[in-house]
């Protein structure tokens, strides 16, 4: 097995192979057909304006008075978070708990003066909603995570969040959702034996995606540098680079549930599933009821 830094000074991570095995499972994918429902609600918006639109519409449908929310990270997140705050301080929502997913999502709650608890297993949470760095069409596997983490934050731990809510809203822009997503996604894996899995992901994704390994400051590189990030699991962080298009986001995690040293990654799949999606024509909500049967 080449090692990554060989690979990348051959250059060979850029190169397409029409037989690396996402090659393979593509051809062999069917997705059943699932419900859903778009409801576009119309407007004239700038992009900022219109992910507030989307924020704000998130908390005014799906968050009653007395829920327990799950705050999610990123930038609609923010505003939504903002907008709980104010619908809490002006009466329209009462006795609201919100358990954030990320450091910087509790501080933007502490600032909206909403109150928090931290989330353990047995949390009931009755909505989160969050941002994501891609929604796949159809499928609404998404993809979170390529911030950068802070001190004690865990994409394990966001994940959790999201997977224990009983409805999940996803807050989104236009050009991300869509089919073939690429860019990066996030990995977890076991410090100790980083590199064995380093070199076994850029082999099953060989011609698909460039494996680097995320740094605690400085430059990213296929090493990490000298200060790899370690999370406060534990952990280090691979950027797994998708350089074309992914066919199959559910396949790609199912691939690296499987590699030895992998602990979590950024691909989440749960149904049901809301997106909002802002554009400057207004926003789509899209539904997804129902789980997909591959065979
Ligand atoms: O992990 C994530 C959501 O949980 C995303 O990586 C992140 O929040 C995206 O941030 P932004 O929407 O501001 O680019």
């Amino acid at each position: 097995m080449a090692s990554i830094a060989s690979l990348l000074s051959t250059g060979l991570l850029l190169n397409s192979s029409p037989t690396s095995p996402l090659d393979r499972r593509r051809r062999r994918k069917r997705i059943s057909p699932t419900f859903v429902r778009m409801m576009p609600i119309r407007s004239c918006l700038d992009d900022t304006s219109s992910l507030l639109q989307a924020a704000q519409y998130t908390v005014d449908t799906y968050v009653k008075s007395g829920m327990v929310v799950g705050l999610g990270s990123g930038h609609a997140s923010g505003m939504a978070i903002q907008h709980l705050g104010r619908q809490l301080r002006n009466g329209n929502l009462k006795d609201v708990v919100g358990i954030p997913t990320s450091v910087a999502s509790a501080s933007e709650a502490a600032k909206a003066g909403i109150p928090l608890d931290t989330y353990q297993d047995s949390s009931q949470i009755d909505i989160a909603f969050d941002d994501a760095d891609g929604v796949e069409e159809g499928t609404f596997v998404a993809i979170i995570g390529r911030r950068k983490l802070q001190s004690e934050e865990s994409i394990i731990q966001e994940k959790s969040i999201l997977n224990n809510a009983n409805k999940l809203v996803f807050i989104i822009e236009e050009n991300q959702y869509k089919g073939g997503l690429e860019g990066s996604i996030p990995v977890l894996i076991q410090s100790l034996n980083w590199l064995a899995a380093a070199e076994e992901i850029d082999d099953m994704f060989l011609g698909d995606a460039e494996v680097w390994r995320r740094p605690a400051i400085g430059q990213a590189g296929p090493l990490g540098g000298d200060f790899p990030l370690v999370t406060g699991e534990g952990h280090n962080v691979l950027d797994v680079i998708f350089t074309s298009p992914i066919p199959s986001l559910a396949e790609v995690a199912k691939i690296l549930d499987n590699v030895d040293g992998v602990v979590d990654h950024g691909v989440i799949s749960k149904t049901p599933c809301t997106v909002v999606i802002a554009s400057p024509n207004g926003l789509n909500v899209l539904d997804k009821l129902t789980a997909d049967v591959v065979g």
